[in-house]
């Protein structure tokens, strides 16, 4: 079976290579031509142009997009609209947003073109090696494709959501379940940072990761992470995050559900893009107001 891939970044890349492996004929596709030639010394079959791309793939074509999320995505659908045929399927296979899925679901059925959006998880090793994916879309469309998502997932680490949008939600709720994890994690080892015990910080993520409660592979990762840098004295604690959590917790507050440990990390991650802040400035200046405690002069 041909599969077309557009966006060969970091997901992408590797993604066909996942496919290569178990044996799709790939044509990738992205505008960093960097990218391009360099997909191609894998052996996997090119093309510099949306178009090239849709005349190397034969009927029904099946195309998917591993671009940044929001705008970029409805740019590569318009421009490949010229080039396709009827029942062609788009999977997106990025992070967007799930009521975007839903409109282009529903722009798409109007020119004829089948569409599914697929939550993608594993990073780029599972992109690489087995994905965990969830996707959302007609059900016959989805049993078309079903092996493609078989294959390129671990065992077991496929599932059809059900209706458009379904797919990219559930990816959604994902994120931000990583947010919380995330955050507990670093709150933990950030007590431990500040004990008095001299603890081993990549041995004891380590040791979590056998036999314990919270054993998981988030905590296989920190454990990677101390040990190539013991205290993480190299990087900043900046925190950047690409959406995904902040839209939990929209759609959270939307439907009235109480999400405050996910609130959280989204508050404590745009908090360590700042310096300093103006509300504890306020909160400052109020204490010494009404109690004349005392505040610490900032250089001016
Ligand atoms: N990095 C991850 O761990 C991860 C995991 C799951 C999902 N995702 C999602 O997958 C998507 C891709 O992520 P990534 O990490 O590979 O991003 P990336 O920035 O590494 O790669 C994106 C690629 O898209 C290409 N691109 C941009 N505009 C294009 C266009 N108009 N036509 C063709 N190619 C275009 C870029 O040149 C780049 O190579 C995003 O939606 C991201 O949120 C990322
Ligand atoms: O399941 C995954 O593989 C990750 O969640 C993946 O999708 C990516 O690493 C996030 O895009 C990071 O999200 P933030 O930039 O919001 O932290």
């Amino acid at each position: 079976m041909q599969v077309g891939i557009i966006g060969l970044g970091k997901m992408g890349f590797n993604l066909a290579l996942n496919l290569k492996r178990n044996n799709y004929q790939v044509v990738a596709q992205d505008v960093n031509t960097d990218f391009v030639s360099k997909i191609g010394q894998e052996g996997i079959e090119t093309a510099y142009t949306v178009e090239e791309l849709c005349q190397k793939l034969t009927d029904r074509r099946v195309i998917w997009l591993m671009v940044p999320a929001g705008e970029i995505v409805d740019g590569v659908i318009t421009s490949l609209l010229p080039y396709l045929s009827k029942n062609d399927i788009i999977i997106d296979g990025g992070n967007s947003n799930y009521n975007d899925s839903k409109r282009r679901y529903a722009q798409l059925k109007e020119h004829g073109i089948d569409f599914l959006d697929c939550g993608t998880s594993g990073g780029t090793s599972g992109a690489l090696n087995g994905a965990c994916t969830m996707i959302g879309g007609d059900a016959d469309v989805f049993d078309y494709v079903a092996g493609v998502f078989k294959d390129i997932s671990v065992e077991n680490g496929f599932l059809y959501t059900g209706a458009a949008g379904s797919g990219h939600f559930t990816k959604m709720v994902h994120n931000g379940i990583e947010y919380g994890m995330m955050q507990s994690i670093a709150e933990g080892f950030e007590v431990f940072e500040h004990s008095e015990f001299d603890i081993d910080f990549q041995k004891t993520a380590k040791l979590f990761n056998h036999g314990s409660v919270v054993r998981s592979w988030l905590m296989e990762l920190t454990g990677n992470a101390f040990s190539k840098d013991a205290r993480l004295d190299g990087i900043k604690g900046i925190m950047h995050s690409s959406g995904e959590g902040k839209w939990t917790l929209e759609t959270a507050l939307d439907l009235g559900v109480p999400t405050p440990v996910i609130a959280l990390s989204i508050m404590m991650r745009y908090r360590s893009q700042m310096s300093d802040t103006f509300s504890g400035k306020v909160v400052a200046a109020l204490r010494n107001e009404f109690g004349g405690h005392a505040v610490e002069k900032s250089e001016l």
